[in-house]
């Protein structure tokens, strides 16, 4: 067991780059949403990507999850198995929450007491131990964004094999109120620092992006490209400001153009 972790480490380390975004455009129609977007994510980052609403965030991360495809550039992604977590925990609800946890190891064809060891480690990881046979109807609407969670991570966690894991978040805590936000926060943090994963973060929340990501990178609005990218340090709360400043030109720019 020591020496497969080991193996893991050592393989991650060899890759320096999770995910790789160059030139990256994307057009529906006559609406371009991206476009010459250039993006690393390297293994174990933690990324935020902000932007107004409309500029091509969501479209973004569906090409990083291989959900579409890009109409110029490369797209490549160096992970076994990427996991999206959307605002809506989208549960199956006729499962418990541990069985919804199980899912996608059951779909990999992994047997029964593996899968229930693995996703009662990865229900503690999400302090959600106790609550593993209830059903998504029972649940908090926090907690079920912590089943959530804990699905995705059984989909790209994995003890025994070298990918990188990679975790994709779309606006996850949006519906929260702020108080289960704010603890959310915290817990994705404990959670990311724990695991060694990689994520990409998409919100349109400055503060959020600031309290969460080690690099925040802001998009324009349509199309989306990249206009700056800030590596978050000590002295929150003036980085905060400045990239605020920056946001409104990028939206107020949007408005007149
Ligand atoms: N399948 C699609 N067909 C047509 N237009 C689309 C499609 N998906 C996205 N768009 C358009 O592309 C642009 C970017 O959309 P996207 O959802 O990526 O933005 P976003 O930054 O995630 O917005 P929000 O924060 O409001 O979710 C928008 O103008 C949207 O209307």
């Amino acid at each position: 067991m020591t020496a497969t972790l080991e193996h893991v480490t050592e393989a991650r380390r060899m890759i320096d780059t999770v995910v790789r975004l160059r030139g990256v455009g994307k057009s529906f129609g006559t609406v371009a949403a991206l476009d010459g977007v250039d993006l690393d994510v390297e293994p174990g980052e933690f990324v935020c990507l902000l932007g107004a609403s409309g500029c091509g965030k969501s479209t973004l991360l569906s090409l990083v999850a291989g959900l579409d495809r890009p109409t110029t550039g490369t797209v490549e992604v160096h992970s076994g198995r990427p996991a999206v977590v959307f605002q809506e925990p989208a549960l199956m609800p006729w499962l418990t929450a541990a069985r919804n946890v199980e899912l996608p190891l059951r779909l990999r064809g992994i047997g029964k007491a593996e899968r229930t060891e693995r996703a009662a480690r990865l229900l503690d990881l999400v302090r959600l131990g106790e609550v593993g046979g209830k059903r998504p109807h029972q649940l908090s609407g926090g907690m079920r964004q912590r089943v959530a969670l804990a699905r995705a991570l059984a989909t790209t966690l994995d003890d025994t094999e070298t990918a990188a894991p990679l975790l994709l978040m779309d606006e996850p805590f949006a519906a929260l109120d702020a108080i289960t936000r704010d603890v959310l926060q915290a817990e994705l943090r404990r959670i990311w620092a724990q695991t060694g994963t990689s994520v990409l973060f998409v919100t349109h929340d400055v503060r959020e992006a600031v309290r969460l990501g080690q690099r925040v990178v802001l998009l324009s609005s349509r199309p989306g490209r990249v206009v700056r990218e800030w590596q978050v340090g000590e002295g929150g709360e003036e980085l905060a400001r400045e990239i605020t400043t920056e946001l409104r030109g990028v939206i107020s720019s949007h408005a007149r153009g």
